[in-house]
């Protein structure tokens, strides 16, 4: 019925200028907003005239019934709610007429005017009503019957703040803002918003709500001049912020802050020179905010972003403070050592027992050791020693990520929370606890500390109270944490309290996954013995045969008996054949193909498809969903879900539900970019997690990527299996470079001498 509507009214709604005979121009009344989602609209418009409603989707801002809007687009056909107005481009006009104004003014935005005011204005003032009260203010409205001082100042500001709203959402439109972007940036700049826009984009960037290219892109349109300090500062912060977050690098060398700037300010012409990039440089590090904060912080010739420089600053003098600390041991330490080899059966190592004693001698300490070589079974001592000698004492136990802290869990026997739920670190990214309120603990016991950033290991130290101790566990020769910072090895190195086990317990006779990973982690190729079944390197030059034996690898293991939950394919980036974009693609369309019924199993998020059963990952943390970066589920249902996320209206909408660890987490269509397929992750956001078979590409095709402790990182995710594939020169280049994993941190330096435990 409603597409014969549609047929009936398409014709005469054509736009000529578009040239497209399924373009269409549409004016009408918003009936109902039947889904609304972020920019996202479905409404149900009535068009002029006309009393059947036709359906249109697409972006808008700050819609309520009775709008009247002017719709540019395209129809479609939806598979499931058929004939719709796809609007590309809409205006919302002034009202010309009397019964528009009455629908205007008695909209949801505007409260306090319902029909019966509504008319009333009119009444009064004609169709010049807005004019007349947005010149003479409150004061219009208060000569309405009915409409007392306080209610007129209130409907002033509501029509004052729509109009102007209005106007510099669509003044932004045209210079490629999205309407959520464009209400962010007036939430911020109120008013002087165009005018900022035009004259000084840049000042966008320093408030992250749009990027440095894109902020050069509006100054081009707006004519602006490419030497003005705006835009040199800009350069600058950005060079600094892209080397910091990509590289992890706390501080760069000046001279390459200088000569990167200017690369990217002369990237199409030359039109800034040194001094000037200098001189905006030493302004960035020397004029402070209403706070007292510089953006940079020179250190000799090196900057820092501040925050990552305050962050060291204090995270050293936290650990200062801990790591010095000295305690006798109690005297009953050794009994309880012996209790829990009895208790256990299990005879500790040297360096074992050195852990133990060493927790009950100094407040930091940590614990580093590869694969096997008995970290848990360490941190299980301390922990009974701990209780024995502090029967009181509250223990938290805690990881950077949510699967590292379920494993912690596992492990442990005991309750294991993320790093950032036990510090309560809310979505304003502040901490609930700190310096000002401590966490109501004695011992904490961080697993997969190696994860840790700077960022997180300062907020961690911050919230300790005196007295309370610290065991970092990991290991060191992991990928560092993707944040800045190396903090787990720059505090070994700076000579924190530290015990490395050496000696392999975990079948190292047997495991060749255990023996290679030692022998990567020495600089060592991998030894193979294919009859033993566990490590395997299949040799191939062609990138693009490479991608073909791996999937062929993954369908092989599946006819063997393994879920695809338990193989996991870990590529050193997302690019080229054997990334993870176009190895997911490939891996979906085999492991989990198009069925009969795609339509009703399938949702996209722009390119990408989702369908039901597909393995997926979690790319950022969500609080609200209780899902962390890095969590892997599947898809259990595509249809229409009611989310749980915090931000989230309860209205039910199209989405999938996603099961992980037996957790079911469900996203309207516009949260799918926080997930990805999963068949093939990165190394990177493997960290803190082990799969039963993992399969890794190594070609010199992510020649960049080939270093020694992401090969490891990558072997040492594998339980029963690790399949390599590439070539020998790949390999031997990975296990070779050792370079990638420095960073410039400066956290060793902070740190005074220690006496070691
Ligand atoms: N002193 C010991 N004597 C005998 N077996 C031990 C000893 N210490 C640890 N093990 C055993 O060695 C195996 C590996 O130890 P554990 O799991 O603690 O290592 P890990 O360093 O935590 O390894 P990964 O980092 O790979 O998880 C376990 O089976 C553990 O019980």
């Amino acid at each position: 019925m409603l597409a014969v509507q549609i047929d009936l009214f398409q014709p005469q709604a054509t736009e000529p200028a578009m040239g497209d005979a399924r373009t269409a121009e549409l004016r009408g009344t918003v009936r109902r907003i039947i889904f609304q989602k972020g920019d996202f609209y479905i409404l149900a418009i009535s068009p002029e005239q006309r009393k059947e409603t036709v359906t249109a989707t697409g972006e808008f801002f700050n819609l309520a019934p009775n709008d009247s809007l002017i719709l540019w687009g395209e129809w479609v056909d939806h598979n499931r709610f058929g004939k719709q107005l796809k609007v590309t481009r809409w205006e919302r006009p002034q009202p010309t007429n009397e019964a528009q104004l009455r629908e205007y003014l008695s909209s949801a935005f505007i409260k306090g005017v319902g029909n019966i005011k509504a008319a009333q204005i009119v009444n009064v003032y004609g169709t010049n009503a807005l004019d007349i009260i947005l010149e003479q203010g409150p004061k219009a409205l208060e000569a309405i019957k009915g409409i007392g001082p306080r209610q007129a100042e209130q409907i002033y500001k509501a029509i004052r703040d729509r109009h102007e709203l209005h106007r510099v959402v669509m003044n932004l439109l045209p210079l490629g803002f999205t309407p959520k972007l464009a209400q962010r940036v007036y939430k911020k700049f109120g008013s002087r918003t165009i005018d900022i826009v035009k004259t000084d984009p840049y000042r966008l960037t320093e408030v992250d709500l749009i990027g440095f290219y894109r902020a050069d892109q509006i100054a081009a349109s707006a004519g602006l001049p490419k030497d003005g300090d705006g835009r040199i500062q800009a350069a600058i912060r950005h060079v600094v912020e892209e080397q910091t977050s990509s590289l992890g690098h706390c501080w760069l060398p000046m001279e390459d802050v200088i000569e990167q700037s200017l690369m990217l300010l002369n990237r199409e012409a030359r039109s800034v020179e040194r001094q000037h990039v200098e001189q905006a440089l030493s302004r960035l590090c020397t004029l402070a905010d209403d706070k007292g904060r510089t953006v940079l912080v020179q250190n000799g010739q090196v900057v820092y972003p501040s925050w990552l420089y305050q962050a060291e600053q204090r995270l050293a003098e936290n650990v200062q403070a801990m790591a010095g600390v000295r305690t006798d041991p109690s005297a009953n330490l050794d009994r309880h050592i012996l209790a829990y080899e009895r208790a256990t059966r299990i005879e500790l190592a040297p360096e074992q027992w050195q852990a133990c004693r060493a927790i009950s001698q100094t407040d930091l300490l940590i614990l580093t050791g590869g694969p096997g070589t008995g970290k848990t079974q360490t941190t299980r001592a301390v922990l009974y020693v701990f209780e024995k000698l502090h029967p009181e004492a509250k223990i938290l136990l805690a990881a950077p990520t949510g699967r590292a802290s379920r494993r912690m869990a596992e492990v442990t026997g005991r309750e294991a929370g993320t790093l950032h739920r036990m510090l309560g670190i809310g979505k304003d990214g502040k901490a609930q606890y700190n310096r000002d309120n401590p966490l109501p603990c004695d011992l904490l016991v961080v697993d997969e500390s190696s994860m840790m950033d700077l960022s997180l290991a300062y907020r961690v130290f911050d919230a300790l109270a005196p007295g309370t101790k610290v065991l970092l566990v990991g290991d060191t020769d992991q990928l560092p944490s993707v944040g800045p910072g190396n903090v787990l090895k720059d505090l070994i190195e700076a000579g924190c309290p530290s015990v490395r086990l050496t000696r392999i317990f975990r079948q190292a006779e047997q495991s060749q996954i255990v023996l290679n990973a030692h022998r990567i982690n020495r600089g060592q190729a991998p030894q193979i013995n294919p009859a033993k079944g566990d490590f395997f390197f299949i040799r191939q030059e062609d990138p693009e045969k490479v991608a073909d034996l791996i999937v062929r690898s993954v369908v092989r293991l599946i006819q063997k008996g393994m879920g695809i939950e338990d193989i996991q394919v870990l590529c050193p980036m997302k690019k080229g054949h054997t990334g993870t974009d176009s190895l997911n693609r490939r891996l979906q369309e085999v492991v989990n193909p198009a069925r009969g019924n795609a339509a009703m199993e399938e949702i996209t998020y722009g390119s990408q498809v989702f369908r039901l059963r597909d393995k997926v990952i979690q790319t950022k943390n969500n609080y609200g969903k209780g899902v962390f970066n890095g969590d892997i589920g599947t898809i259990v249902s595509v249809g229409t879900v009611q989310t749980n996320s915090d931000d989230s209206d309860s209205e039910p909408a199209e989405g999938i539900a996603v099961q992980f660890n037996g957790q079911e987490v469900a996203y309207t269509q516009d949260e799918l970019g926080q997930l990805a397929l999963a068949y093939a992750i990165t190394v990177h956001k493997s960290q803190g997690s082990e799969f039963k078979a993992v399969i890794v590409p190594i070609t010199t095709q992510s020649y960049v990527m080939l270093a020694r402790n992401l090969l490891y990182t990558a072997v040492t995710r594998s339980r029963e299996m690790a399949v390599l594939v590439g070539t020998d020169k790949a390999l031997w280049i990975a296990v070779k470079n050792d370079k990638v994993s420095q960073r410039n941190t400066g956290l060793k330096e902070k740190l005074r001498p220690f006496n070691s435990c």
